[in-house]
């Protein structure tokens, strides 16, 4: 088999698909404002997660019908709750790119409930180092979806277990790289909307690029690069809100042994990935509290595609290469260390010395 030189419709299709999700996710987030789904239970967070995913994979499944999809969810609740079901429907049934063009590169509306609860459920390849997989997050930071904070639609190519295409919608990630990153819907207030929401993507060995979700029409991109700090002590590093998912108090005894003094920056979902490529941040610390948890090869593949191809490096905790062709879950790894490549080796040494014992 010939393999596509730089993976340039592959990319396309990714990044369309991903900002048709996130049109969608932002509709959901909406009528959960305005009170139409309610907040207090898990419901607004299934009807994004639903919805989004059948919308990727139908996109996926009409342009590459022999690849795989490795999916967070799956539509047994879907199935056995028809007022569920409907819910999504009617959102799924709303949304399409503003270009019609665009549209039907991705196969146009879904046809039906059923073609959305098919396409939900094509999301089961069971990962592998063989062959070309998709792995699909449709809504990674569910919490921060939520919250009105960060989220992403995370959707990676992984080919013979390396990843080769990295695509990250974030919604609530500024465009401009001057810009404050929100976390909270109370963090927005006297903050403009209008300059949030982009697209994050890359290609193995053809960089990556951001352009704004909102653009009606052509490319727009633009080629980013992390910055190289030139001291630690300018440095800073961002890492999870929720504490369960990280070690807090050993990330900040590694900034801390690394010189770097800015409080860390908090926010939820593989936006983190994103915020260093940007040069929002440096590094990024993910340190597992749980020794036993397997991340999931979603909430990365994406991520650390977009932070390599801008210069930088990543590696689990004890600074092994990230394996993606292990299943579903990165099980070869335990936690993640990102940043720019000529500090990378520096940051792992203090990693080792607070916590690789
Ligand atoms: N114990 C534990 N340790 C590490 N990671 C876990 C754990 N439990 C869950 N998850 C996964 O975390 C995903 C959300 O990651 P975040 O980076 O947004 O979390 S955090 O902000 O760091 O707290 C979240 O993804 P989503 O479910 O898509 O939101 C989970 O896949
Ligand atoms: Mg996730
Ligand atoms: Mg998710
Ligand atoms: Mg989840």
């Amino acid at each position: 088999m010939s393999l596509p030189e730089n993976y340039a419709r592959e990319r396309r299709v990714a990044t369309l698909a991903v900002q048709r999700a996130t049109i969608y996710t932002q509709k959901v987030f909406h009528s959960l404002v305005k009170g139409t789904v309610s907040k207090d239970d898990r419901s607004p967070v299934t009807i994004g997660d639903f919805g989004a995913q059948a919308l990727v994979i139908a996109a996926i499944r009409h342009n590459f019908p022999d690849d795989e999809v490795a999916a967070e969810e799956e539509s047994s609740l879907l199935r056995s709750n028809p007022e569920l079901r409907d819910q999504v429907w009617k959102l799924v049934s709303q949304v399409c790119l503003p270009d019609a063009e665009e549209d039907s590169l991705l196969g146009g509306p879904l046809k039906d409930e059923n073609a959305m609860l098919d396409a939900i459920d094509a999301g089961k390849s069971t990962g592998g180092n063989r062959g070309r997989i998709w792995a699909l997050d449709p809504i990674d930071g569910t919490l921060g979806f939520l919250r009105g904070g960060q989220y992403a639609i995370s959707l990676g190519l992984i080919q013979d277990g390396e990843v080769v295409v990295g695509v990250l919608g974030c919604p609530n990630l500024p465009v401009d790289k001057t810009a404050r990153v929100i976390n909270s819907e109370s963090d927005r207030e006297g903050q403009n909307d209008d300059g949030l929401g982009a697209i994050y993507s890359a290609v193995a060995g053809h960089g990556a690029s951001i352009r704004p979700l909102a653009r009606r029409r052509g490319p727009e991109e633009e080629p980013i690069q992390m910055r190289e700090p030139l001291s630690l002590s300018v440095a800073s590093f961002c890492e999870g809100v929720e504490a369960a998912h990280s070690s807090h108090s050993q990330q900040k005894a590694i900034a801390e042994r690394l010189g770097i003094v800015a409080p860390p920056v908090r926010l939820d979902s593989a936006a983190k990935y994103a915020v260093i490529a940007r040069g929002l941040a440096d590094i990024y610390l993910r340190l597992p509290r749980n020794l036993s948890y397997e991340e999931n090869f979603w909430d990365h593949a994406a991520g650390y595609l977009i932070v390599k191809e801008a210069g930088g490096e990543v590696t689990d905790a004890m600074g092994r290469r990230v394996d993606f062709g292990k299943g579903r879950t990165l099980a070869a790894n335990k936690g993640i260390v990102a940043a720019p490549a000529g500090i990378h080796g520096k940051v792992l040494e203090a990693v080792r010395a607070v916590w690789g014992s």
